[in-house]
Parts: structure tokens; sequence; C-alpha cells
């Protein structure tokens, strides 16, 4: 590097556009936090220089230094305290320097300056979104000195010197080559950046993927080579596991990849990993999202916040897109227009990803749904947007299913009956308990398909979808259920209890059960149990109110609820003539029968009355 001594004398000293004092007045006094992003602010445009120069070379013959490799390199002094950007690009020409370092370019600025001065939050991440990233270099800098040579043959050298108050001095220097040198003479209280390695890690952090070499003292520093922005048959395998590798952390290799650039309606390319395992299930705590946000290779934002949903946070990766620009910040990228339509687009295409899997290979979807499903069930509930695209991808047991073995929505629909209407859930802990409760009943004997779910958050999804493919989903439980007439069973041999019998006891059951149930009525869907609980709620299932009833500790917030009984039950039947003989006993009876049907409703039964009440009942039944 060359010492003040070396400077041509004839030098002038220029005042600073107002604007830019202004500015500059607040990166010197007021931006204390994330100092760091000065370097991706310098790098990033030296990256442009160098790519403005390889695209300029394309058509032009006449350039200076034609030979000399397009790279950066950053020089740090340990002892001088200072820190060097050089990079090969296509310079500045005086008009150039005067234009892009002494003004501000961008019209919005003025406006952007006024709300900077005005707020306390200073965030640093404003700074440059108008295009005044250069001055972020005195963040760290007492004095920064700019050589410069354009690319053009009869241009002359420059240097500009600043510290950042008020002016700077221009003069020029014959015995520069091509390209632009930044020197950074760090204050005091920035002399923790004089370290090669600190450097180092600030550049691996943001810049590892710049497209142009980047050494820092002679050593190479980004190895790892933007390949999300390379064509797909470029890229090898163990590069891909290897990139993979470096962005998540990981040890092992993704479980998927999708690897995919668009050009309409916004130009991206996007590499998206799904990992092999999914640290939440284990109980590792909410995950950060995994994506990071590049603009033509250079960062923006590490594991970005509202890039995707909440719910696709599991994805590790990179999304590039040009559109986007440089130092967006974290509260404009949640919001912005531009950004909705990125989300928009990559969601669409990984779920489109997800579907071409489940077709194509439906073992290894399998494996993801059981390690990621709840993510997808997370944006089924959540994602208004896109939930009917995840509803095909959701996979659920069911009675046609065999034990452990899934079937999706889709596939219960080609086997529904020409007469049936809905598709039917029922939800309960394990398969082995589902079957062996009273609401399965009426479909077995129709044999009509009932998917079993198994989670809370699975009733909450379907009763959200409400329907898949023009089919109602309605829960098992619930009172309308629309099934097709049923065929001749053995049951309908049984003798039913006579009509008046059976007005008396639903109304004496009515009576008896009095502020537990809204109703009691004859069942048309029972087979072989005496009781079941009826949902007259057609939103919430039983389900859903176990959760509430476990989350406000009391059954005060129960849907209404039907009790049915079974007239051809011997137990219901033998009811109606012991509420003769002993209405005593048999109001004890009909009270443990409504808390058995409430156990079936996978509902909580106060235990205390209950364990009371079931030893009188055993103390009658072992006189007998
Ligand atoms: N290393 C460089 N080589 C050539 N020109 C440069 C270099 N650094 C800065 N410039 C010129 O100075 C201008 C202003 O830079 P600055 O970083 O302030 O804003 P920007 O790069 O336009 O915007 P942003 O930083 O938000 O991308 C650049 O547009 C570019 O023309």
């Amino acid at each position: 590097m060359m010492s003040d001594t070396d400077e041509v004398k004839s030098s002038e000293t220029m005042e600073f556009q107002a604007e830019v004092k202004q500015l500059l007045d607040i990166v010197i006094n007021s931006l204390y936090t994330d100092r760091e992003i000065f370097l991706r602010e310098l790098i990033s445009n030296a990256a442009d220089a160098l790519e403005k120069f390889r695209y300029l070379r394309l058509t032009e013959k006449d350039v200076r230094d034609s030979e000399l490799p397009l790279e950066i390199k950053i020089e740090v002094d340990e002892k001088e305290k200072t820190i060097t950007i050089t990079d090969t690009g296509i310079g500045m020409s005086k008009e150039e320097i005067v234009e892009n370092l002494g003004t501000i370019a961008h019209s919005g600025s003025r406006a952007f300056l006024r709300h900077l001065a005005e707020t306390d939050k200073k965030d640093v991440n404003l700074i440059g979104q108008f295009g005044v990233g250069f001055y972020s270099a005195f963040m760290v800098a007492g004095r920064v000195r700019v050589l410069t040579r354009s690319y053009s043959p009869g241009r002359q050298g420059y240097v500009w010197v600043s510290d950042g108050t008020g002016n700077y001095s221009l003069s020029v220097r014959e015995d520069l080559s091509r390209g632009t040198s930044i020197l950074l003479e760090l204050k005091e209280e920035a002399g923790e950046f004089a370290s090669p390695d600190k450097i180092k890690n600030i550049i691996k952090k943001y810049s590892g993927f710049v497209p142009f070499p980047i050494t820092v003292n002679g050593e190479k520093v980004n190895t790892v080579q933007a390949i999300w922005s390379l064509n797909k048959n470029e890229i090898k395998e163990e590069e891909y596991n290897e990139f993979y590798k470096y962005i998540a952390n990981a040890f092992e290799e993704p479980m998927y990849r999708l690897h995919f650039s668009a050009d309409a309606p916004l130009s991206i390319n996007a590499l998206l990993f799904v990992p092999e395992n999914n640290f939440e299930r284990y109980g590792f705590g909410k995950m950060e999202p995994g994506v990071n946000l590049y603009c033509r290779k250079v960062l923006i934002q590490q594991q970005a916040e509202g890039l995707l949903p909440e719910w696709l946070r599991f994805l590790k990766g990179v999304l590039d897109s040009e559109e986007i620009p440089l130092n967006i910040s974290r509260e404009t990228m949640q919001d912005s227009a531009l950004m909705a339509k990125l989300r928009r687009v990559v969601t669409g295409r990984f779920l489109k990803f997800l579907a071409e899997q489940a077709k194509n290979d439906s073992d290894k979807y399998v494996k993801f749904w059981d390690t990621f499903g709840m993510f997808l069930k997370e944006g089924a509930t959540s994602d208004f947007q896109h939930r009917k695209d995840i509803a095909p991808l959701l996979r659920f047991e069911s009675s046609k299913s065999e034990p452990g073995k899934y079937t999706s929505l889709g596939e219960y629909v080609t086997r529904m009956k020409d007469e049936q209407k809905n598709i039917y859930f029922i939800n309960g802990p394990n398969r082995e308990i589902i079957e062996a409760g009273p609401y399965l009943e009426a479909f077995r004997i129709r044999d009509v398909e009932v998917i079993y779910t198994h989670e809370p958050i699975d009733d909450f999804v379907l009763s959200n979808l409400a329907e898949f493919e023009g089919k109602k989903l309605v829960s098992a439980d619930q009172s309308e259920l629309d099934l097709p007439e049923a065929k001749e069973t053995v049951q309908d041999n049984e003798e039913k209890l006579d009509s008046l019998s059976l007005a008396n006891l639903t109304t004496w059951l009515q009576q008896t059960l009095e502020g537990k149930v809204n109703e009691v009525r004859e069942s048309h869907r029972l087979v072989d149990s005496p009781a079941v609980l009826i949902n007259l709620d057609n939103y919430m299932t039983g389900t859903m109110q176990r959760v509430m009833q476990m989350v406000n500790n009391d059954s005060a917030g129960l849907a209404r609820k039907a009790l049915e009984i079974n007239p051809k039950h011997k137990l219901i039947k033998g009811l109606a003539e012991l509420r003769n003989k002993d209405e005593e006993f048999a109001r004890l009876a009909a009270e443990q029968l409504y808390d058995n049907a409430l156990i079936a409703a996978g509902l909580i039964a106060d235990p205390r009355g209950m364990v009371d009440r079931m030893y009188r009942i055993l103390e009658r039944a072992v006189k007998i």
C-alpha cells in the first residue's frame, strides 16, 4: 500500500452534500450495534464493481489492466489498526467519485434521513436501504481513504480521503491500477476489527458465497461456492451435501432437497433442504427459521424471519432473489408486498415438491410425514393461504388402513361409496380404543370408512379444513352424520323397548342428568353399546373440548351434548324396568351410564363421585 507521502500534492477539498453530512453524523454518533456490517457493505460494493467489470469486458475490448484477476483482497494490519479492501472491479472516474462518495443520489433518502434522525431506535439495517452503504465505513473508521482508478483507459487514478466530518479531499494519483482500494483507519473503540480472524469470521458469516475469491492477508476465505445459482447438472451430489452441512451445521445428509429457479413472477434461485431429524419433536424448543436470504449472492439476512411461513421453520437453505433490495430491514421484510410474493411462490413450489415426493416414493414420504408431519398440521391450521395445498399431503390411519399404515384424504375419497356424502373422522388415543368405542358402530354396519385421528391438533386441522374435494369433513361424534341407509343387521331381530316405556325413560333420564346433558334421545346409530354422547355443536369435536377442558380446568365450557340411548340394548331395557322398582339405584346406574359415555368420548369424568358410585353398584351386584 502507498503511504501519505506518495500522494500527489494538488489536492482539492470538497464539501459533502448536506444529506451526506446528516447521514454521516448519524453513522458516526448514533450507530453502535451490528457495526460489523460495514464489511458486508464494502465487500458487496467490491463484488458489484467486479460483476460490472465482468459484464463490461464481454463487449468492450479496450479496458485497463485486462490481465488482472477478478478478486477481492483484504489486508488487516494488526499493529497499525487498519483494514484495506481492494477489488479489481470497474473503479471510478473523478465524476463518479464526486457523484457516488459525496452525495446521496437516491431520491427517497431525504425522507429516510429525516426518519432516521427522529427515531430513537437507529436500526443499522436501515443504512444502505437508500444506497448509502459505503458510509457505514465510518462506523468503525476515523478516517477512510479510497484509491480508485476507472477501467476506462483514458482515466486517471484518484485518492479520496475523509474523516467523515463536513468535507473530503480529492487528489490525482497516477500509479494506480484498475479497481478500488478502501483503507480504513480504525477508531480506537473499533480496534477489535484489526484482527484477521475476526474479519475472516465476518466474511464467512455474510459474504461466504460472494462469487469472487476473497483473501484475508493472502489466505482465501470463501471456499464455498454459491451453488444455488449454478445449473443443477453442474452440481455433484457431494457438493449439495457438503453445502447443506455447511449451512445447516448438520452432520448427516438431508432427507429431501429442492433446487429450483424461477423467472416469473419473481426471479428466484432457491436451494432448500429438509433435514433428517426434527429436534423440535424431541422437545428441544421451537426452531429458528433456517433459510437465509440473499440478493445476487450477497447475504441480506441470515435465518430470515418472515421469509417463509412460520410452519416451514424446519427448512434449511438459501433463497436468492435479485429483486430484494440489499439491506432490507427486518421490519420491512415482514410486511412488504415483495416478501409476501416471494413467500407465496416458494411455499407453493415446496408444497408441489412434497406432493411429487409423496407420489413417487410413498415410503420415503411416510418417513417425512412421521418426522415433520406436525409442521404440515400446524400449517393447515394457521396458514389460510396454503391450507388447501397442504390438505392432500396429510396422512392418517383409518378403519380401512392396516394398523400403523396411513391413508391420504385423496385415497379416502376414491374409496367412498356413491351414496356417501361426507368424509368422517374420529379421534382417540389409539386404534384399539377407537375401535372399542361406540362411535364406530354406525359406520361399521354400513361399511363406511372412518379416519382415525390420534392427536388433538388433528381435529383442529380437519375442522379448519372443513372440506376436501367438495366433501364435508365430519367428526363421527357429531349429531348430524347424514349416513347412507343401513343394511339389515342381526340386531334388528332384537326386540326394542316399547315406545311408551322409551318415552318415559328418556324423560326420566333427562331429569336425572339435568345440567349434564342438554337432551336425552333414542339413538339410530348404536349397535352394541347402550349409550353414546353426541355433540350438538357442529364445530367442536369431543377432542377439541377435551383440550379446552384441560386448559380451562373445568367442564363449564363444554359444548352442548345429547345422550343417545340404544332402545335394543339389555341395559337400557333393564333400566326402564328398574326405574319403577328401585329408583334410587336406577339413578346410580343412569349416572354411571353417563360417565361411561363421557369416558368413551375421551372427556374427563369426575373420578371422586364415580369411584364411590361404582362401589355401590358392585355391592349390589355381589349380593345378587
Ligand atoms: N468498490 C467500488 N468500486 C466501484 N464503485 C464503487 C465501489 N464502492 C462504491 N462504489 C460506487 O459508489 C456508489 C455508492 O455506494 P454505496 O454503497 O453508498 O451505495 P450502493 O452500493 O449504490 O447501495 P447499496 O450499498 O445499498 O447497495 C455505488 O453505487 C458505486 O457506484
